[in-house]
């Protein structure tokens, strides 16, 4: 047996989103959000499951927050619902929705945990998505104004702000590939999304600093790690456009200002092109406080000659699989962290999402769910590698601390570290729960 020791200071919490738990979705003066409609669209989500409900954690947060504390952690990443604020996206501030979320930090602080909030966790104004959304560069104004708005309600309270959850996800997932909402399937409108939400995360980032806020701003874009099947060359490359589409077409404009050209040569290839006004390079890479990392999987990558969108495909014989079928690649996670900080340079880093999928449900009131403990584990001891690399690792929130709604998924896949019944809404901690809390209490890691 051996232990693996954190820095002394090391932040470790969990994660969840406005969407996928609280319900209430029409409550309190709340505006619909492009989830609300795209959930309720037949067709689009498993099950024809919406977050209508969720795990009611707008009425239940006393609940949770409690067993937070129970868990021990000692920073909460949650996000705000812009409808709440904002129900028409802009204009007219909703008190109610601001009553909530400070009784809701408040509670956390109270607590003794530090609140890391994200504003843009896909639930998008659907009065703004009825005015082009992402598409239409006003929704960045809207967006400024909502963040401003948040910024001075909260000084003092939330001194850690994630500005975007996953611009891929916002941008490819969500307008090209079209699983998430609204929906969209174009090249082209992905493209301009994408730089829609680096063009309001810069302002907002120059915005935070002009205002004075005290605390960090960052942004927490979903990274994957892709390995050429071989050495050949083909295959080389292959592998460096599946992770560039991921990766570097999202983090080069924050660090470098620019869009990585290879890329932006074989997008034009495809026909599409990122619309680019003057400045906008420059406000994008306005210097953030930290990077949020959220990691999940990866895969080995062979060239394959007109095969989908970058002549590449991905072999994942041999990899075991979480129950949403993701490949378990924990040392892609030492891969990604390395690589990014030997590209951009040491930016201090939280793991802001990452956790695994397994289905596990109450047996004589007991989840036994060891395949996530260890799916945690393997990836855990990848952060000590990590730091040891000389990685500036500051913290790992680990995505989720109780299962929720899976997007497109519904409530089939399960992520948690607490059960939660939808028929009931009953909390049960799970095993991962009760290892998870050692870990946070001890800050090491036992392996056996
Ligand atoms: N990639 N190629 N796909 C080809 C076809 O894909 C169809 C579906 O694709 C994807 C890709 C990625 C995801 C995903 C989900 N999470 C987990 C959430 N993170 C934020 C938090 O809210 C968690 O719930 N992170 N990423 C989902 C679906």
């Amino acid at each position: 047996m051996s232990v693996i020791q954190f820095p002394k200071d090391f932040v470790w919490g969990a994660a969840t989103a406005s969407y996928q738990i609280e319900g209430a979705w029409n409550e309190d003066g709340k505006g619909l959000s492009i989830w609300d409609v795209f959930s309720h669209t037949p067709g689009k989500v498993v099950n024809g499951d919406n977050g209508d409900i969720a795990c009611d954690s707008y009425h239940r947060y006393e609940e949770d927050i409690a067993l937070m504390k129970e868990l021990g952690i000692k920073a909460y990443r949650f996000s705000i619902a812009w409808p709440r604020i904002y129900p028409q996206g802009s204009g007219e501030v909703n008190p109610k929705g601001l009553e909530y979320y400070h009784r809701f930090v408040d509670k956390l602080i109270e607590n003794g945990i530090e609140p890391y909030c994200t504003l843009y966790h896909w639930d998008l104004p659907q009065a703004l998505q009825e005015k082009g959304g992402w598409n239409n560069r006003e929704t960045i104004d809207a967006y400024l104004q909502y963040a401003e708005t948040m910024f001075k309600e909260f000084q003092g309270k939330i001194k850690y702000w994630i500005t975007f959850n996953e611009p891929w996800c916002v941008s490819m997932l969500s307008n090209y590939i079209g699983a998430h909402a609204p929906g969209n399937q174009d090249l082209q409108l992905a493209l301009d999304v994408a730089h829609h939400l680096f063009v309001a995360h810069g302002k907002t980032v120059r915005m935070f600093r002009e205002l004075g806020i005290e605390g960090q701003i960052g942004i927490a874009p979903n990274l994957y790690w892709y390995e050429p099947y071989s050495n050949r060359k083909e295959d080389v490359e292959a592998a460096r456009r599946k992770r560039a589409w991921y990766n570097e077409w999202f983090l080069d404009p924050l660090f470098k200002g620019s869009y990585p050209q290879f890329m932006v040569d074989w997008y034009k290839k495809k026909g599409a092109e990122v619309n680019i006004q003057p400045g906008d390079m420059e406000i994008i890479k306005e210097p953030i406080d930290f990077l949020g990392i959220n990691y999940y999987s990866g895969s080995l990558a062979r060239y394959k000659e007109n095969f989908e969108d970058f002549d590449c495909e991905e072999i994942d014989e041999g990899y075991e699989k979480t129950d949403i079928g993701w490949n378990i690649y924990p040392e892609g996670l030492y891969k990604t962290l390395t690589w990014l900080t030997e590209t951009y340079g040491p930016v201090p880093i939280y793991i802001t999402e990452n956790g695994a999928c397994y289905n596990d449900g109450p047996v004589d009131g007991r989840v036994r769910d060891q395949k996530r403990i260890d799916y945690l584990q393997k990836h855990i001891i990848q952060l000590n590698r990590c730091i040891q690399s000389g990685v500036n690792l500051k913290g790992y929130i680990t995505w989720s601390f109780m299962d929720n709604f899976e997007w497109a998924e519904g409530y089939s896949k399960r992520f948690g570290l607490v059960h939660v019944d939808y028929n009931t809404l009953k909390r049960t901690p799970k095993d991962s729960f009760y290892w998870y809390r050692h870990l946070v209490r001890t800050n090491w890691l036992d392996i056996r």
